[in-house]
Order: structure tokens, then sequence, then C-alpha cells
């Protein structure tokens, strides 16, 4: 069996596999088959006997690639791959704090928060606390108190110089308070508690010490510094850490992840040799150029190099719109195109730097008639009237979650007042105790509230949990309330309507596929999944997603969008004057095709109500232009690309300029993006948008001392500096 496992594999990929029992790295490029050689390793330590499927633990980057990997070691092996410790670090840590909540002090059925819940909990400690919000931003404090967690620090071990700190470690330990006395933890803390609870706790540690004999990391450049303690922490002295990782794939530095986990690990876990895979098997030729050419502009590359047995290919294909309308427009064209030609659907995906960015492409697929599916992003748990349900759902779990009552005290409206969710909140502080007991004795409609949610739950005590759902929809009053819209919400509503049945759906689906189907455990994955298991999973559909979710995957066609200044790379990353993380993003995006890519972007484009004027991406003149194929006349390359500095030719465009023939900018309102210039009131600043041309124009300018402002041209006197 095992000559079967390995046949196919290169003599690098097979000698990764059959590493003796010690720690490894095998640090390789895209698609030279890193997570093949992790996944055949996992089957071949199985099937030689070595250890036993309990004894692996294997961390991959989302549940989609967990869930594929057990697809494929149930291909490959005749076991029993459910209940493998197979997933995201968040997944394996939420199920050992669930196997031993009493040693990490939580309830058994604790809630998860995800980020938007995290938000609203801070602010709403933050107003308790009587605290500044313009003064403290929530987002900042939520960053800061995650971005601690993350480093391994709990707010008394965080040291501060000066008040301004001082005063956010005191919201950050109120934080912790709050969230353990209703029984909630978001998602650092999940990691934070998981490696609290190894750590302290002596036997816990060694039975899985002793238990996870093989501890595999899918990603690794991608982990952050407790990720790595935790990983650290499970190894111990004996068992082997094998990690697979690419330096040029690392994009998460942002929110902490640390490449220098690669030096690390080879001096911790005393790394004999590092082996590398150089063969790619993704992409054709060109692609594969443009990703190696693109990424030598990166400095501080650990250094691969990437080669292909494959043909040339096709060329690359650009395409410059005149706005995002029409880029959408020509890439569902050529989608459905492919389609005919026999690509399915669901092998197109269609990448986007930021997550707004999808509307418009959404909008032309849903008009054209096409299936897709968006991973990530608006995430189907994280629409309004789903997080509604599950709010009462959260709620009779576990009546302490107070994020979950004042979410749905008052709603669908039931004459609950601002004023009465206000004095609940005093008598809840005054007696110390949770809203929901305050509720219990604050009489009126309030109580009455209490006694709708307690008939919720012993109407559906013992049914299955798709009806439990169900129920709960039909007796709270949101379906009513949703069934009665009428008017200009009317058709926004039926579709919030469409999404609630579909959640019924999707419980149907998880208890067709988990063992545990406790309305616990469907929460959970409610708040771990959310936007990787959407509605009508077996359906052919293209995928939409960010560059950030494309991590890992492949595809026979993938279309970067949106590829303009500012946008892609992102504008903070331009600010930073350090591109290499964008790069890498990009690097990681063109090396998701397999056979076809094409480039897009607009001249124009509505983001967050507001209409953008772009210049193509820096990105695209790093590409050799011997590898692209322009689909639109080279307008660009002759403004942009050939005057060979790039700056002096990113001007603001006109407002009335064609996609083919720009009306040169009138002189007066020449300020290119980057400018530094200086204003009368505000002082310096540099202008980082713009819109419109001559007198009408406007500018958007990143003051030094003021903040980022728009600015009139007509009224504003602006000097460069
Ligand atoms: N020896 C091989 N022969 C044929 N195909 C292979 C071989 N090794 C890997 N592949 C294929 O190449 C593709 C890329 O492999 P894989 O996804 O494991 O790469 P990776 O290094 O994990 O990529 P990424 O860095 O993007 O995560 C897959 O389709 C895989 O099946
Ligand atoms: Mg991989």
């Amino acid at each position: 069996m095992n000559s079967t496992l390995l046949a196919g594999l290169n003599p690098e990929q097979r000698a990764a596999v059959e590493l003796p029992a010690r720690s490894a790295l095998i640090l390789a490029g895209a698609g030279s088959g890193k997570t093949r050689v992790l996944t055949t390793r996992i089957a071949w330590l199985i099937s030689t006997g070595q250890v036993s499927p309990a004894g692996i633990l294997a961390v991959t980057f989302t549940n989609k690639a967990a869930k594929e990997m057990v697809t494929r070691l149930s291909a490959m092996l005749p076991i029993n791959t459910r209940g493998m410790w197979i997933g995201t670090f968040h997944g394996l840590c939420n199920r050992m704090l669930r196997a031993h909540h009493r040693e990490a002090s939580l309830p058994q059925t604790f809630q998860i928060l995800d980020s938007g819940d995290q938000l609203s909990a801070i602010k709403r400690l933050m107003k308790a606390m009587n605290i500044d919000d313009e003064k403290y931003p929530p987002r900042e404090m939520q960053n800061f108190i995650s971005g601690r967690k993350e480093e391994g620090l709990r707010a008394h071990e965080v040291e501060a110089y000066d008040p301004y700190t001082r005063r956010k470690i005191e919201v950050y330990a109120e934080y912790d308070k709050q969230c353990q006395r209703e029984g909630v933890v978001d998602f650092s803390e999940l990691l934070l508690r998981c490696y609290e609870l190894l750590s302290r706790n002596q036997a816990l540690r060694e039975h899985y010490q002793e238990r996870f004999k093989h501890i595999l990391v899918d990603e690794f450049q991608d982990t952050n510094p407790l990720q790595y303690r935790w990983l650290k922490l499970l190894a111990g002295q004996n068992n082997a850490l094998f990690a697979v990782g690419d330096d040029d794939q690392s994009i998460y530095a942002f929110r902490g992840a640390n490449v220098g986990n690669m030096q690390e690990l080879l001096r911790d876990f005393h790394v004999e040799n590092v082996i590398k895979l150089e063969q790619n098997y993704r992409s054709h030729g060109n692609i594969l150029d443009a990703a190696n050419a693109l990424i030598q502009h990166n400095r501080n590359r650990l250094g691969k190099n990437l080669w292909t047995d494959a043909d040339k290919g096709e060329q690359i294909r650009v395409y410059e719109a005149g706005t995002d309308v029409d880029e959408a427009a020509f890439i569902v064209d050529e989608a459905r195109q492919l389609n005919r030609e026999g690509v399915r659907l669901s092998e197109i995906a269609l990448l986007y730097r930021s997550n707004a960015q999808s509307r418009v492409l959404e909008h032309a697929l849903v008009s054209a008639g096409l299936s897709y599916r968006v991973y990530g992003g608006l995430r189907f748990f994280e629409r309004q009237e789903i997080k509604h349900a599950l709010a009462y759902l959260r709620l009779m779990e576990n009546t302490d979650d107070d994020n979950a009552l004042l979410r749905i005290v008052n709603f669908p409206t039931r004459g609950i007042g601002a004023r009465s969710i206000e004095q609940l909140q005093e008598a809840a502080k005054q007696y110390n105790t949770t809203l929901w007991d305050a509720a219990a004795r604050a009489g009126g409609k309030v109580t009455a509230f209490v006694g709708l949610v307690e008939s919720l739950r012993s109407a559906t005590a013992g049914l299955p949990l798709p009806e439990i759902i169900d129920h709960v929809l039909q007796h709270s009053g949101l379906a009513a309330h949703y069934q009665n819209e009428t008017g200009a919400k009317k058709r926004e509503a039926e579709e919030r309507l469409e999404n609630l049945n579909e959640l019924v759906n999707a419980a149907t689906l998880f208890v067709h596929e988990n063992e545990d189907d406790s309305l616990t455990a469907f929460l959970t994955h409610a708040s771990l999944e959310a936007g990787e298991h959407q509605a009508g999973d077996s359906e052919d559909a293209l995928h939409l997603m960010t560059v950030h979710a494309a991590k890992g995957l492949e595809f026979h066609t993938v279309f970067i969008t949106g590829l303009e200044e500012s946008l892609f790379p992102h504008q903070n990353s331009i600010d930073s004057g350090d591109l290499d993380e964008e790069r890498r993003l990009m690097y990681v995006a063109i090396t998701r095709a397999r056979r076809r890519l094409y480039l897009t972007f607009a001249q124009s484009r509505m983001l967050h109500g507001q209409t953008h004027y772009g210049t193509a991406s820096s990105f695209l003149r790093e590409l050799p232009e011997e590898l692209l194929h322009w689909l639109t006349p080279r307008v660009s390359a002759r403004k942009t690309f050939s005057s060979g500095s790039y700056e002096t030719s990113s001007y603001i465009k006109a407002f009335a300029a064609t996609p083919l023939e720009k009306a040169p900018p009138a002189p007066s309102s020449v300020w290119r993006i980057g400018q530094r210039v200086f204003h009368q009131k505000f002082g310096e600043g540099v202008v980082t948008d713009s819109e419109g041309g001559g007198n009408e124009g406007r500018v958007q300018v990143n003051f030094k001392r003021a903040g980022s402002k728009w600015l009139a041209l007509e009224y504003a006197k602006l000097t460069a500096i």
C-alpha cells in the first residue's frame, strides 16, 4: 500500500514524506506540493503503523482545507477519519476547551464572539465605564486587546508608560471580566485560554503530549507567536513537529504572524535539514514566470527557485475597464464563455483585495444568472437576520449572554424603549447580575421577554436541531417581522426571510455531517466556520473571495480584479512605504491559477459611497511585458508604463474621460496621489485620493496633524511641497 501512496511523488517530496519521526521544515514555493506532502505523510505514518489516527494533530489554514484533508485521507486509507484532530488553530482550541471546560473555567455552553460581536461588547463596556470613544476609538481598542492576546499577554502583564495606554489596559481587564461573567470568548481568547489551560495543568498537558506523537502544520509562515507557543507546548520534548510553509506567502504579518517563527523552529526543535521543493505542479509556465518576476522585487527573501515542466501556456490577459461595472460585465462574459467551453464554474475564481469590492461583481453575476458563492466577506452567519436568530438560540443556551440579550430584547419591536434598556443595565450593574436576571425582576414588557425566551426553550427541549430553529423563527416573531414588511423594504425583507429559511437548511446539513448535533455545537460552527459553508454547497458555482481567503487553493482560471494603485497595493501599505507584504499577497493571488489568469482594473470605482479614480496598480508594471496580452488598447502603457516613472504619470483623471480617450486634466487639478502638499489651516499632508477634474474636483489629503480630509479644489488653496 505504501508504494501506491508514494507513487507519483518526486524524489524530494517522497523524501519529505518518509522523513524519520523528528521535527522537520519543508520550505517551498507555491504549488510545489507542500499540502500534498503533508497529507501523504499523515497517511504514510498511519499505514506504516508508526502512529494511530488518534495520535495525529494537524493544523490547516481554513476549515475548508481541513475537510479536504480528511476527504483525501479517507480516499488513501481504509480508516475512520471521523474524529481525527485536523482543523484550524481556532477549531482545535475550541475542541480542547469544550472537553475541559471546567479546568478552563468556562461554562460548557460557552459562546464564541466573532469580531462584530466583540466590537459591540467593547462599545457597551466603554459606555458603562464612561470612556470617550473619540479619544479611544472602539476599533482601536479591539485591535489593542486582540493584539495583546495574540502575544500571549493578559491585561496585568501589559506594560504601560503613559496614561493613555494605562486606560486601555483597564478596559482590557474589564473586558475580560465581562466576557467571563457572560460566558463568552472571542477568537484570540480561544487560543490564549487553551494555551493557559495546557501550560497550567500539567496532567492535561502530559496527557496530550503523550497522545499527539505527530503534529503537522500547513502554512506555517502565518502562525503568530501565541500559536507557535501552543504548538511548542503540545510537542513537548519528544513529539515531532512537521511544518510546511513558504516565506513568500506570508500575508498575516499585519495580524502578528511572524516568519521569524521559521528560524525559531529550526532552533527550538533542533531541525537538522530543511527540505526544499522546487518543482511547481500547478501552473503553466507564463503564470509561474509572472509570479517569480513579481516576487523578485521583495527584499529579505529566504530564496527559492520554482520551475515547471508544464508548457508556457497562454499569456496573461490584462483588461482595463472604464468603470467597476464594466469590469464586472467583462468578467461575467468571459466566465460564461469559459463555462460554455467546458470549464466548470467552481474552477473559476474572482479574487479581490477588499471585501467591499464583491458587491458589484455579485450584482453582475446575479443579473447574468450565474451561480456563485462568496467565501469569507459578507458571511452568511454574519448577516443581520441570521445574527438575530442566533441571538435567540444563544440566549436559550446561556442566559448570561448579555450581548445576545441586547440584540433581541426589542427585536422584533415589543415596545421596550432605550430608556428601559438603560434602566435594565443600571439595575444589573447595581446588583452585579447579568441582564437576564435583572430583566426577570424588572416587570412589564421586559419580564415578558424573559418569559418568551423561556417558553421557546421549554417548547423545543429534546427536538432535533432544525426543528428547534424553525420553532424559534416562527415563535420569536422574527419570521413574522420580515413577512409583514411592505413598501420599499419588501424585497430586502424577502431576501432576509430566505436566509432565515436557509438557516434551517444549514442546520439540517450540520446534523447530517456531525456526530455532535447539539445546539451548542451548531452555534460554535456558526461562529467558527462563518462564510466557509454556504448554502448550496454541491451546486457548481463560481468562487468569490479575498486574496487572503484564497491561500492554499487552486483554480483553472483566476481573475485578479481591482488592480488599481491604492486598492491593490492597498493605500495603507503605500503610506507605510513597505510594499513587501502586499507583493506577497499578489504572489499568492497569481499562483492560484493553473491555466488562465486575468488581471483587470477600472478607471473609476464606487467604494464606500464615493467614486474613486485610480491608475493601474504598480504591480502590473513589475510583470514582464512579454508575458502579458492586453485585451484593451494599452492606454495605460502609453501614459503610465512607458514613461519609466510611474509617479509622474499617475495624475488625477478627468471626470469626463472615456476609457480610451482620456482628456488631459486641467493643469489646476493636477494633484497626483502621493504628492506632499501644504494647506493654510491644516498644515502638511499627502494626497491620498481624488475625484473629478478642474475646479469641480476634490482631493483627499491625509494631514499629519488634522487627519484625513476631502477638500474642494476650488476653495482649498493647496501648494505642493
Ligand atoms: N508530484 C506531483 N505530481 C503531480 N502533481 C502534483 C505533484 N505534487 C503536487 N501536485 C499537484 O500540484 C498542485 C499543488 O499542490 P499543493 O496544493 O500541495 O501545493 P502547495 O505547495 O501546498 O501550494 P500552496 O503554496 O499554494 O499552498 C496540486 O494540484 C497537487 O495535486
Ligand atoms: Mg498548500
